[in-house]
C-alpha cells in the first residue's frame, strides 16, 4: 500500500544507500526513532514522532533541506559544503569521518600543490575544488581546468582524463589501488545533522538532538563499578572523576561501591590504575542510551 506523507509531519532526510546508510540507520534506532520502511519505498511513517522520513542520495540531502523541502537531515559536511546550502549545522556525528584530498599519480611525484595549478582536476566536488584552487591560480596567473564526473573519480588519472584528482580518502585503499598519493588536504569531513533555518518543527528537532546526542555518548563511554575500602577511596575517585562526578555508595561493612562514566578508549588503563590502587570487583558496563 502507498504511504502517504502527511503534510503537518515534520520530514527527515536519511541517506538511501552508500557509506553513511547503515551508520545513519543504527544511529536511529539506538536514539528510538522507530518506523517501519517497506521494501523498495523511500519514505516511512514514525512509530512515535509527527515525523516522515525520506530516504535520499546522501549528496542531495543539504540542497532538500538548504531549500525547505525537508526539515532535518543527516549528510557529510563535505556535501553540505559543496552545495553551499543555507542549512544550520545541529551537530557533527562522529562518523562518516574521512578527508577530501588532492590526489597525483605516485609516479609523476608532485610534492607540492602549486604545480597542479593550471592542470587538469577531476572530482565530483568542482566547487570546493575549484575554492581551493582560486587562490593558487590567482597567484601563478593560470586556469586550472576542473571537470565533474559523478563516481569512480580516482580511475581519471590512469584513464588519461586527468592530472591530479579531488576524492574522498578513508583507509586510503582506493586511492593506492589507482597509484594514487595525497599532495593536499581540502578538508576533513564526517556525518553531519543539519536542518533548515525556518522549519516550523523546532520542538522535534531538538528533541532528536537530545536523542541523538543521548547515544552518541552512550556510545562514547562505558559504566565501571567497583568496591574499595575507606582508605583507597580517595585515590581510586581521581582516577575515575566521571563526566560529572561518581557516585559512591557506603556499603555495610564500611566499605564504598563507586560507579562512574569512562571513555571507552581508556576503560583498560583505568582498570589496571584502579586495581593498582586496591580497588576489588571491578565491572565494566556498556550502556544502551543515555540522557545528560
Ligand atoms: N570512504 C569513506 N569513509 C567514510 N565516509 C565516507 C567515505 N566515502 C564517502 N563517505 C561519506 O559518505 C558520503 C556519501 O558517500 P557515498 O560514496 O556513499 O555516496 P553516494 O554516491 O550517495 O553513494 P554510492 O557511492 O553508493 O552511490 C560522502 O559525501 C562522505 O561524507
Ligand atoms: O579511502 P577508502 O577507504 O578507500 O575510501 C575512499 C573511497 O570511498 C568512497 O567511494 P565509495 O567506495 O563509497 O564508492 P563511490 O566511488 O561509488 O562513491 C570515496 O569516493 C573513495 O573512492
Amino acid at each position: 500500500m502507498a504511504v502517504v506523507h502527511n503534510p503537518s509531519h515534520c520530514l527527515f532526510a536519511v541517506p538511501k544507500k552508500g557509506r553513511l546508510y547503515e551508520q545513519v540507520t543504527d544511529m536511529l534506532k539506538g536514539a528510538g526513532v522507530e518506523y517501519h520502511r517497506e521494501p523498495r519505498l523511500d519514505i516511512a511513517i514514525c512509530k512515535d514522532l509527527n515525523m516522515t522520513m525520506v530516504f535520499l542520495p546522501a549528496s542531495d540531502i543539504s540542497k532538500y533541506v538548504g531549500e525547505g523541502n525537508v526539515d532535518i537531515g543527516v549528510t557529510g559536511i563535505d556535501i553540505v559544503e559543496e552545495n553551499v546550502s543555507e542549512v544550520e549545522r545541529v551537530m557533527d556525528l562522529g562518523f562518516g569521518k574521512c578527508r577530501l584530498c588532492v590526489q597525483a599519480p605516485v609516479a609523476s611525484n608532485i610534492t607540492d600543490v602549486k604545480s597542479l595549478a593550471g592542470k587538469r582536476i577531476v572530482t565530483s566536488f568542482p566547487t570546493l575544488t575549484k575554492k581551493f584552487f582560486d587562490p593558487l591560480d590567482e597567484e601563478l596567473g593560470v586556469t586550472t581546468n576542473i571537470r565533474f564526473v559523478s563516481g569512480s573519480v580516482e580511475a581519471a588519472c590512469g584513464l588519461g582524463l586527468a592530472d591530479a584528482v579531488v576524492d574522498l580518502v578513508e583507509t586510503g585503499t582506493t586511492m593506492k589501488a589507482a597509484g594514487l598519493e595525497i599532495v593536499a588536504t581540502v578538508l576533513q569531513t564526517e556525518a553531519v545533522l543539519i536542518t533548515n533555518p525556518q522549519s516550523t518543527h523546532k520542538n522535534i528537532v531538538n528533541l532528536l538532538k537530545h536523542r541523538i546526542e543521548g547515544f552518541i555518548t552512550s556510545k562514547k563511554f562505558v559504566m565501571v563499578s567497583y568496591n574499595c575500602s575507606k582508605e583507597v577511596l580517595e585515590a581510586v575517585i581521581k582516577i575515575t572523576p566521571g563526566k560529572r562526578s561518581p557516585t559512591i555508595t557506603q556499603l555495610t561493612d564500611g566499605g564504598h561501591a563507586v560507579s562512574s562514566l569512562v571513555k571507552k578508549g581508556e576503560v583498560v588503563r583505568v582498570m589496571d590504575e584502579l586495581h593498582a590502587a586496591g580497588a576489588q570487583d571491578i565491572l565494566v558496563f556498556e550502556l544502551t542510551n543515555s540522557r545528560m
